[in-house]
């Protein structure tokens, strides 16, 4: 199978050169200056174990040349920009006839649990991906990886449930690339029980290192209500744990540490987005069509579109503020 990996950041650089070097056909989606320094040098993967450059085919968009039958689309943008990267790959063509949205797979190896009916509202056949894999887009050209020894766990299924022959298909790809990536039949449960985890990424942009437990505490026990009000299975804390054991651990690259979760890299790069509303804001959606109050993911969401807007730096915000704004 060819790989088209549409955002080619953190995330979606680390899968994308890791495929490669593993003999996998690889095109990365990129833009702006990143896309610019991926054609002229490449794009450079450190981990903690080696540093490797993938001089892969990089583009903007699809240029209207069909596409391979056997192409898995890969979405690794941040899920604010879900629906621009499906609207503009849909109807790319596909070789022998159809259009990508009709025949090609589509996998969401992103955060939040709202693309996946984005995605089914255009595409076919939808995979959603579970993804562990602490990374850092660097500078353009260059990410970094810290997990070890594996760069990431990737669990993986079909949507809204199951999995099939595709799904395992892809893992056996991840797998040689060097990731950790089970097939699984309720891979939903897991990227909600993920998103209980990620509920604490806008506290941590927004704070950094002087967050109150009792905040980080609440955002959690919010998500926890709604998903229950709502009736969503998730994944519990020591089962994802445990299941990555000590597969993918924390390792320093180069002696540096990774200097914050995605959203603070969002706003230490003046991203001009954050993913918080379709993170915190999907607790808060919940919460008000089941009756379960979110004051908290509420807080954070208006925090960091707050600290967006007026370009406050990542870990500045005041918590004062923050919890003048909980109430
Ligand atoms: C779990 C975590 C924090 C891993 O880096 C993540 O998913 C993120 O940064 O978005």
């Amino acid at each position: 199978m060819r790989y088209v990996i549409i955002g080619a950041g953190a995330v979606g650089g680390t899968i994308g050169v890791l495929l490669a070097d593993s003999g996998r056909d690889v095109t990365l989606v990129a833009r702006g200056a990143h896309l610019d320094a991926v054609r002229e040098r490449g794009l450079t993967l450190r981990t903690p174990e080696r540093t490797v450059t993938g001089r892969l085919p990089a583009v903007a968009g699809p240029d209207g040349a069909p596409l391979p039958a056997d192409t898995v689309l890969v979405l690794t943008v941040k899920s604010q920009d879900t629906q621009a990267a499906l609207t503009a790959w849909a109807d790319a063509p596909v070789e022998g006839g159809g259009t990508a949205a009709e025949r090609l797979p589509v996998l969401l190896a992103q955060n939040g649990v709202a693309n996946e009916p984005a995605a089914l509202r255009l595409f076919a056949r939808v995979h959603p991906v579970c993804v562990w894999l602490p990374a850092t887009h660097l500078e353009p050209g260059v990410v970094v990886a810290n997990g070890h020894p594996h760069p990431g766990m990737l669990h993986l299924g079909r949507y809204p449930s199951g999995a099939d022959d595709t799904s395992r298909a892809i893992a056996a790809d991840l797998t040689a690339a060097g990731f950790v990536a089970p097939v699984r039949g309720d891979v939903m449960r897991w990227k909600y029980g993920k998103l209980l985890v990620n509920l604490g990424n806008g506290l941590q942009a927004l704070l950094g290192r002087d967050m109150p437990e009792s905040l980080s505490t609440r955002v959690r026990a919010e998500g926890e209500a709604a998903l229950a009000a709502a009736g969503i299975p998730h994944t519990s804390r020591d089962e994802e744990a445990a299941e990555r054991g000590d597969l993918v651990a924390y390792r320093p690259v180069d002696g540096e540490d990774r200097a914050g979760g995605s959203t603070w890299q969002s706003l230490a790069r003046g991203a001009g987005s954050a993913e918080t509303d379709h993170i915190n804001g999907e607790i808060v959606l919940l919460g008000r069509l089941h009756g379960v109050p979110t004051p908290v993911n509420a807080a954070v969401q208006v925090a960091v579109r707050r600290a967006v807007r007026e370009r406050i730096p990542a870990g500045g915000f005041p918590v004062a503020e923050l919890e003048k704004l909980v109430g």
